[in-house]
């Protein structure tokens, strides 16, 4: 009887690879071939669209000739990808305009912070699931639009294209089908997550043009048969290759959990047919939707950086030769020497989302040694983990049990046992570590039938590994504070913290700034493991300074607008969530009145020069309040009484 296979294509953020895999599941034949990482300037990182597709060319036909299979032998080709990674092409010549902008890369800060201030912004989460961030596509478009002169008529005529990898690879093997997956759209904060379709407002206020969008389908349907490469194979699946792990590790049902340790690190929590918005900075996404059925969603703690810091501490600092070496050098020593890395290199992403956050080595003392730096590259994941984890779990309000992993990482025998360690449950790896590929035959053999249903894929999972936590808690506790301490010092790096306004700013500047860091210090407040005293103090001390500065300096002829009774109340550990929750909906009520009324009509009454001079005058006033220690408890009620309130 002929053999027949499924083919599965992993184009990942360092590498692609192609896996044929039999009806057991089992690997048949694997080839990879890497690409180059392009970092043009700090925080920008790029690939080259066209060297991957020739990649792919390259790799498939190998990979059957490995397993000695043809065409006809493949019953469908299911391909998963690096995420929100962003090519634009020409629809007529095929070539991409410009290099892919990849998931990691963070030129489009500066512009998320204005488009933080447009109105709408605060709609997007709620249509889109994901927070105003660099990570995502939309921001990457827009400005690929905006930089490159002609573009937007291009895009608005339909001549150039977008597509995150999948969808570009789609249209390279098949010559021209314009198509992205649920899970893929689900990424570009385009996509309404209940309609699952392209949503006019987001699509307004990103400023991107319907007609280079590809059409939205499910995860597992045939999209079209390839007629370049290797032609006569069906395309029966795509999925972002983190919901392609959660596949691979048959996480079918709601409360079932994966993590994936690759180039960064992405845990993904199956919550069923309604999408959960978290209140703790988890995404919301989809996880998968299995052709006319319905979508089946997830909560995503995504962390940028894991095995780049691996890559970074070989290539970077050239202190390993290989990635392995890592866990040799770092067994040379017992512990981290007091030595922290909190790897921010693309601003921090779950659960903190602080894209001007840059990396950190805290901790240094002349004690510290190479093998040290390895145990904090290594611990620097377990830390991230945990941070995403408890979010995790504040946000479903379960616990979790046990932690379903793979990916590179999870070849790190000491790294797996750390992240057991500190997340104090049990840790598995299932026999087959390649889940990406693996989750993404899966689908497309759903998909045209060479596997019947779920049940037997979840038969298909075998353990191959386990580690068990064997940490002494009361160390976890100091250490967990250490790193969250050595955190803290990577956020407002590349921009003004809240004592850092410059003088002679704008005026309408410096009060968006305050606004900014107020909402920023209440999205972190809402974390019971942050250092609430902390940012209740910075909270505390901000708003009063920032209050009265605004008093006396922007409408000294209507005083009355502290929030002091708040304050005093939010300093009372008795009554903290419910003062807290006040606190925010005034501030809110504040934040929204002034951005609406007093600012606008600043903007257009007032000129430049009289808006830098009271900007001026304004963070002196403020400098001076929190020069005079106004986080201080006794200070804010003496404070209150003066400005009777
Ligand atoms: N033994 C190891 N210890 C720690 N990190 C490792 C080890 N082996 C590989 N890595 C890291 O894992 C990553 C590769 O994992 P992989 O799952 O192939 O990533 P991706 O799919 O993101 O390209 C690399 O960043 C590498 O530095
Ligand atoms: O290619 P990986 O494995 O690094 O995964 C990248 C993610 O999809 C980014 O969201």
């Amino acid at each position: 009887m002929v053999q027949r296979y499924v083919m599965s294509i992993d184009q990942g953020t360092t590498s692609t690879r192609c896996i044929l895999f039999d009806a057991r599941g089992r690997l048949v034949s694997v080839v990879q071939r890497e690409h180059q990482q392009h970092f043009p300037r700090p925080g920008w990182v790029e690939h080259d669209a066209t060297e991957i597709w020739r990649n792919l060319a390259r790799i498939v036909p190998q990979a059957l000739a490995d397993a000695g299979a043809t065409a006809d032998q493949i019953v469908g080709l299911g391909i998963a990808n690096q995420r929100e990674t962003t090519v634009l092409w020409d629809r007529h010549t095929g070539n991409p305009v410009g290099r892919a902008i990849v998931w990691q890369d963070t030129r489009t800060d500066a512009m998320l912070e204005q488009l933080a201030r447009e109105p709408g912004a605060d709609r997007v989460r709620q249509l889109c699931g994901l927070p105003l961030a660099t990570y995502f596509s939309a921001p990457r478009i827009r400005w690929m639009l905006d930089r490159t002169p002609g573009l937007r008529e291009r895009a608005e005529r339909g001549d150039v294209l977008f597509g995150t990898i999948e969808s570009w690879l789609i249209w390279k093997l098949t010559g021209g089908v314009h198509v992205t997956d649920v899970t893929n759209a689900s990424r570009t904060m385009l996509m309404n997550l209940r309609t699952l379709s392209w949503d006019d407002e987001l699509l307004g206020f990103f400023g991107v043009p319907r007609a280079m969008l590809p059409e939205i389908r499910s995860s597992t349907e045939v999209y079209g048969t390839t007629s370049e490469v290797v032609p006569g194979i069906r395309i029966a699946a795509a999925l972002g290759d983190q919901q392609a792990a959660l596949f691979g590790q048959t996480c079918f049902a709601p409360g079932e959990a994966k993590c994936t340790y690759g180039t960064g690190s992405f845990l993904l929590l199956n919550t069923g047919p309604e999408p959960v918005l978290s209140t703790h900075g988890m995404l919301t996404t989809v996880g998968f939707k299995i052709g006319d059925e319905p979508a089946v969603y997830a909560l995503e703690g995504s962390i940028a950086v894991t095995g780049s810091l691996v890559q970074w501490f070989r290539d970077g600092l050239e202190l390993i030769g290989s990635a392995p070496e890592i866990e040799t050098l770092a067994r040379t020593v017992d512990d981290n020497g007091g030595c922290y890395i909190v790897p921010a290199f693309s601003g921090l992403f779950a659960p903190h989302w602080h894209s001007e956050a840059r990396g950190v080595i805290a901790g240094l003392t002349s004690y510290i040694t190479k093998g040290h730096l390895a145990r904090a590259v290594l611990e620097a994941t377990g830390w991230q983990t945990r941070e995403v984890v408890d979010a995790m779990n504040a946000d479903s309000g379960l616990a979790l049990k046990t932690l379903k992993v793979d990916g590179g990482m999870t070849a790190d025998n000491l790294l797996m046992q750390f992240v057991a360690d500190v997340l104090d449950v049990p840790v598995v790896r299932p026999m087959v570590a390649e889940t990406v590929s693996l989750g993404a035959a899966y689908a497309a053999g759903l998909s045209v039938g060479y596997w019947p249903d779920l049940e037997g894929l979840r038969r298909n999972w075998h353990r191959a590994g386990q580690w068990l936590p064997a940490m002494d808690p009361a160390r976890r506790t100091t250490e967990y504070g250490h790193w969250r301490q050595a955190v803290e010092l990577t956020f407002g790096w590349m921009r003004p913290g809240p004592a850092a306004v410059a003088p002679g700013s704008d005026l309408v500047e410096v009060l968006l700034a305050d606004h900014r860091r107020f909402e920023q210090l209440f999205r972190d407040l809402r974390n019971t493991e942050a250092d609430r005293p902390a940012l209740v103090a910075e909270l505390a001390a901000l708003l009063v300074a920032h209050a009265t500065a605004t008093e006396r300096i922007v409408r000294p002829e209507a005083p009355g607008e502290l929030f002091a009774d708040d304050l005093l109340a939010a300093l009372d550990p008795d009554d903290f969530e419910k003062a807290l929750q006040r606190l925010e909906n005034l501030v809110d009520t504040h934040v929204r009145g002034e951005e609406r009324g007093l600012l606008n009509d600043l903007r257009a009454t007032m000129s430049t020069s009289d808006r830098t001079a009271l900007g001026r005058a304004f963070a002196a006033e403020r400098r001076r309040q929190l020069d005079l220690g106004s986080g201080d408890p006794a200070y804010i009620r003496d404070l209150a009484d003066r400005l009777r309130l």
